[in-house]
């Protein structure tokens, strides 16, 4: 019998523990697109994360044997997920361990927008000469303010029920009229009366042609002046230009990102404005999280090949 090969793309935490029986482990350590065909040629699995697109040649690449691409992320926007199927190839993500991480750090994002704590600390790493003063660091309270949430799924769910635990009033808009939003979150019938109403928005919607660039020109002129945008979705569900220009027209007061149009690449005018506070796509990044989605995407992989 032939041996059954699973590639993996990364290192990932917890990995010794839960690797599905029968299958033996080879990794690709990384390099140009090339080495990566080369490597996966034969691979009866092959487990990628957001960085390595999984298309045509890929699949041509690794050969009549591949029945199943698993991801170690919940988007699957980097992944042709018709041409899997129609190769018979099976897609598993590892959705569903990882919403209470994306949460806490889309909030993380919103308070230290919002309460420039980023800008704060800078201040005082900075050595200056500092005294309290009443009109030091203003910034805006989450309290009693209105927060946006586009898309209400595992983390847009998870993180409406953390802005309402801090006092905030929650708007959304179901992604299907009539669908029921948890307790406590305003309902929308369409988008631009969402925007009107969020002081802060946040994205969680999937990268989809319905989503790519939804969040337009347009719709941030909707939200309100002094608003601020918070994305941990994916960078191209919002116009990065737009967001750029209406910074520095000074209608959104700032915007806190995790994710970007062009990884990693982040724009200079991003770069340096005193507003924005940026990570680099770790959304997910607690031991806790990432131990999680180690076992649940390689237990999905598991069942795959059992069929
Ligand atoms: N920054 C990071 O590290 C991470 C980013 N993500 C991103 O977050 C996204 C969301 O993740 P989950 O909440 O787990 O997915 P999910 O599938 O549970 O939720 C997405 C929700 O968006 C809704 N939706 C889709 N299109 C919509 C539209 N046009 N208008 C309104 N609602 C719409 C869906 O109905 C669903 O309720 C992922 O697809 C991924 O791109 C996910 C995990 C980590
Ligand atoms: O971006 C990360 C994901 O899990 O999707």
């Amino acid at each position: 019998m032939t041996e059954r090969r699973l590639l993996l793309t990364a290192r990932l935490p917890g990995l010794p523990d839960v690797l599905p029986a029968g299958l033996a482990l080879a990794r690709w350590s990384g390099g140009d697109r090339g080495s990566l065909l080369r490597a996966v040629a034969g691979s009866t699995a092959l487990l990628v994360t957001a960085n390595e697109p999984v298309d045509e040649d890929l699949i041509r690449a690794a050969g009549p044997g591949l029945r199943v691409v698993g991801t170690y992320s919940t988007g699957v926007d980097h992944i042709e997920v018709e041409a899997c199927r129609r190769a018979g190839i099976q897609v598993v993500t590892a959705a569903g361990a990882l919403a209470p991480a994306v949460a806490e750090h889309t909030l993380g994002l919103l308070l230290a927008c919002a309460r420039r704590i980023v800008e704060a600390d800078r201040f005082v790493r900075s050595g200056a000469d500092w005294r309290w003063e009443a009109d030091a660091f203003l910034g805006a309270q989450l309290h009693g303010r209105r927060l946006g949430v586009l898309g209400l799924g595992a983390i847009g769910t998870e993180v409406a029920r953390r802005a309402l635990a801090f006092g905030m009033e929650v708007h959304a808009l179901p992604h299907r009229p009539g669908t029921p939003l948890p307790p406590g979150v305003i309902p929308h019938r369409d988008l631009a009366g969402l925007m009107r109403v969020s002081d802060f928005l946040t994205l969680h919607v999937p990268l989809t042609p319905e989503t790519d660039r939804l969040i337009d020109k347009a719709l941030l002129t909707e939200l309100p002046s002094g608003a601020i945008v918070v994305n941990t979705s994916r960078g191209r569900v919002l116009d990065q230009s737009a967001l750029l220009e209406l910074l520095a027209a000074g209608h959104l007061a700032g915007a806190a990102l995790d994710v970007y149009e062009d990884e990693p690449h982040v724009p200079p005018e991003l770069r340096h404005h005193p507003r924005t506070v940026l990570t680099p796509h770790i959304g997910s990044a607690t031991t806790t999280a990432r131990r999680t989605m180690t076992a649940a995407v390689l237990r999905r992989i598991g069942a795959a090949l059992e069929g």
